[in-house]
Parts: structure tokens; sequence; C-alpha cells
């Protein structure tokens, strides 16, 4: 079997399409949304992903509010620029890039933004909502999953599927969102302590490899024509020297499975896309 690709590059593009009509209609109604960022530091994989989302920004329509500080950048100078955007009226929603880099406190700043203006979702009050079915912005990269499922009509509702990894960004929220009565899902989360891994592996009709080791899910620990999507980001040294980003699933496993994630042009497009429209969405619902 030769799978299907999970074309997360063109899917994401057709739901920009569709977020920049939504701008639109929002514009001539005279509300323009805004993205803010708060990034600490240079260390390039950030900065490289914080200017995506503002290329995303620009391309839809939405406005940027930017807030760059320096690597050296204390506590303090960062609890400010989140005070500031959780005061800014053109600030729709906004993230904290994470890492932050060592010596900060992490966990009170993200405590810090506002729960109605955190357009990852990844807010303590806002996973609470998950937890609880309350209406609430989604975790980015969850959403973006069950997104692309959907749109390659990989049936969701009674489906096994096996989450391998347990991050708050990504597993552990999934098996959230997966299980709500809406997605319907039976879901086994698994994790780098798993015991018998691919015994759970070779039973789900959907895997999500989400542990960030490279490699993790071989073709024999999956069923034929399951579907199998890879949010791994490992950066490995390659024998030319250079890093390369390497995902969590062989390859290999596009000759066994029905539907194949690419690792990059797969979730993680899918993630930006979900951002803007967490973004869109806050900026309709205030209307
Ligand atoms: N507050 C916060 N929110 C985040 O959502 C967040 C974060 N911090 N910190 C870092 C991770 C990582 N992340 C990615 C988003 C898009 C791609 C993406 O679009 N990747 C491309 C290109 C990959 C490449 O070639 O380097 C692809 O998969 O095709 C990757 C990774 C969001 N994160």
């Amino acid at each position: 079997m030769t799978a299907t690709i999970l074309n997360g590059t063109e899917t994401a593009a057709a739901i920009k399409a569709d977020l920049r009509t939504r701008v639109a209609a929002l514009q001539a109604r005279g509300v323009t949304p805004g993205l803010g960022t708060v990034l600490v530091g240079d260390d390039p994989g950030s900065r490289w992903y914080v200017n995506g989302k503002h290329k995303d920004c620009a391309e839809v329509g939405i406005a940027s509010l930017r807030r760059d500080l320096p690597a050296d950048a204390t506590q303090a100078d960062v609890e400010r620029a989140v005070a500031e955007l959780n005061a800014d009226p053109a600030c729709t929603g906004y993230i904290v890039q994470l890492p932050l880099p060592k010596g900060l406190n992490e966990q009170r700043v993200l405590e810090l933004i506002d729960p109605d203006s955190d357009a990852d979702g990844l807010h303590p009050v806002n996973l609470g909502r998950l937890v609880l079915g309350v209406p609430a912005p989604l975790p980015c990269t969850p959403r973006g999953i069950v997104e692309l499922l959907r749109r390659y009509h990989v049936p969701i509702a009674g489906a096994e599927v096996c989450v391998v990894g347990r991050g708050v960004t990504v597993g552990r929220p999934l098996g959230l969102l997966l299980t709500r009565r809406t997605e319907n899902a039976t879901v086994t989360l698994c994790h780098t302590g798993t015991k018998d891994l691919a015994a759970h592996t070779r039973r789900a009709d959907i895997i999500v490899a989400a542990a960030g080791v490279p490699g993790i899910i071989t073709p024999g620990m999956v069923r034929a024509g399951a579907a199998v999507l890879d949010v791994g980001v490992s950066r490995v040294e390659g024998s030319d020297g250079k890093k390369h980003i390497v995902g969590d699933v062989h390859a290999d496993v596009a000759d066994v499975a029905g539907f194949v994630s690419p690792n990059p042009g797969g979730v993680g497009p899918m993630t930006r896309a979900m951002l803007l429209t967490n973004v869109v969405e806050k900026a309709e619902s205030a209307l």
C-alpha cells in the first residue's frame, strides 16, 4: 500500500484563503483582528517560527503586534510585555513563544496571560475549560491534527487513536480533544514509559506520534491502512554536519499506512493556520 499524503501545506493554504474572506468581513464592520507575539532572545528556531506567524498574519489581513526582547531580558521585562498586550485593545490574542531562555520563570509568565487573550489555548484556565468541555480557544497543534484528518475524511468518531507523547502542547490536550462527544474517538495515551508500545499502536486506526523520538514509529508497528501523523520535531546532525529536523515516523511507514502526514509539510503548517483561526474566531465572537 502506498499512503495518501495528508498535505498540511495545501490544507493550511485553503484555511488561510477562507480566513482572508472572514477578516475582510470583519474589516468591513470596522474590526481588524490583531495577533501579538512575545519573543525573548535570539534562538534561530524560535525567531523563524515567530517570523512565520507574522508572515501568515500579513497574508490573511491580521495586524501584527510584535514584542521582541533581548536574550538578557529580565522576568520583569517579560511580565511588562505581557501586561501591555493584555491591556492593548488592538490585540485580539497573543502567544509567548516557548521555550523562554533559561533563568526566566516560564510557568509564571504563562499564568499572567489573560486567558481570554490566549491565542495558543495553553493557559491553565483554557486547558481546564477543555477538560470541562466549556468553550475556549483550543490548543493549535491538537486542533490542527483533527482538522487535517477531517479534511481528508479520515473517520474519527469511534476510531481507535493511539497518541504517543504526553506533552502539554500536543499529546495531553489531543487526548482531551479527541474524547469530546463531538469527536468521539477512543484514545490510548502512550509515552516513552509505555511497556509494549507496538501492542498499542498496532490496534490503532489513527496513530499520532508526538514523542520527540526520531523514528520511534516503524512499519511493523502500524496496521495496514491506518492513518499516521508525525508531529515529532528533533534536530539532529546529518552526515553533512548540518542540523536537520527529523520526525518520529520512519519513512517506510508510508508503505503500510493508508494516510501519512509528511514532516515538514504536515502538522506544522496546520498549527500555524489554527493559531490564525483562534484569533479570527475570537474577533468574530466579540462583534
Ligand atoms: N507559545 C508557543 N506556541 C507554539 O505553537 C509553539 C511554541 N510556543 N514554541 C515552538 C513550537 C513549535 N511550533 C511549530 C509551528 C509550526 C511549525 C511549522 O510550520 N513547520 C514547518 C517547517 C519546518 C521546518 O522546515 O523547519 C513544517 O512542518 O512544514 C513547526 C513548529 C509551534 N510552537
